[in-house]
C-alpha cells in the first residue's frame, strides 16, 4: 500500500561568478554577480527538485539532469522543476507544500520572495501559500559569509493524488 504522505529534503550550493545572471526561484535578481553552473544555476530550484525526487527515493537531480549532458546546458531550471513535478505526478503524488531557506549575505532577497513563491507555484500548478521561501545570512561565517556563493535547503511534503 503506497503511503499517503512522503517527505523530502534537498540541498544545493552554487558559487558566485561574474558575467552570469543571478536567478533564484525562477526570478532574475539584479546583482553584480551571478551563479556558476551547467544550467542557469538556480540553486533554490535545484534544492526543491532534490527534495521532490528524494521524497520518493528517486535519486538526486544530478542523476536525472546530469551536468555532463548538453541537454541541460544553460537550461532554465523552471524546466527541471516541471520535469521533477512530472516524475512525482507519474508516481501518483503531488506537492502538498514546500519550505525552503536560502543562505547568503547579499543581495537582500526580501523584495523578491513573493515573486519566487508565485513562480514556483505557477510551475507546480499549486497555490502560492503552499510555497515558503526564506532567506538568512550566515552571520558572515563560512563560504556564504565570505560571499563566495549561495546555499539552499528545501523540505517538501508530497501527498497522494486524489484517485
Ligand atoms: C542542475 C544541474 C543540471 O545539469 O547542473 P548545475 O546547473 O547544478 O551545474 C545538475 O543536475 C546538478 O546536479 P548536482 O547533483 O547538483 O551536481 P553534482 O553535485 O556535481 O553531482 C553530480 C552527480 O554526482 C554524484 N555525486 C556527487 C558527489 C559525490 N561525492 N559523489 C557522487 O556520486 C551525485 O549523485 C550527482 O548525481
Amino acid at each position: 500500500m503506497k503511503q499517503d504522505y512522503r517527505i523530502g529534503f534537498g540541498f544545493d550550493v552554487h558559487r558566485f561568478s561574474r558575467d552570469r545572471l543571478l536567478v533564484l526561484g525562477g526570478v532574475v535578481i539584479p546583482y553584480e554577480f551571478g551563479l556558476d553552473g551547467h544550467s542557469d544555476a538556480d540553486v533554490l530550484l535545484h534544492a526543491i527538485c532534490d527534495a521532490m525526487l528524494g521524497a520518493l527515493a528517486l535519486g538526486d537531480i544530478g542523476k536525472h539532469f546530469p551536468n555532463t549532458s548538453q541537454e541541460f546546458k544553460n537550461i532554465d531550471s523552471k524546466i527541471l522543476l516541471a520535469k521533477s513535478n512530472d516524475l512525482i505526478n507519474g508516481k501518483g503524488y503531488i506537492v502538498n507544500n514546500i519550505d525552503s531557506t536560502l543562505v547568503l549575505e547579499l543581495p537582500r532577497l526580501s523584495p523578491y520572495i513573493s515573486l519566487m513563491q508565485n513562480e514556483i507555484a505557477s510551475v507546480l500548478k499549486i497555490e502560492p501559500d503552499r510555497i515558503s521561501v526564506k532567506a538568512t545570512t550566515s552571520e558572515r561565517l563560512g563560504f556564504t559569509g565570505r560571499k563566495e556563493g549561495i546555499a539552499a535547503f528545501a523540505t517538501v511534503l508530497l501527498t497522494r493524488k486524489e484517485s
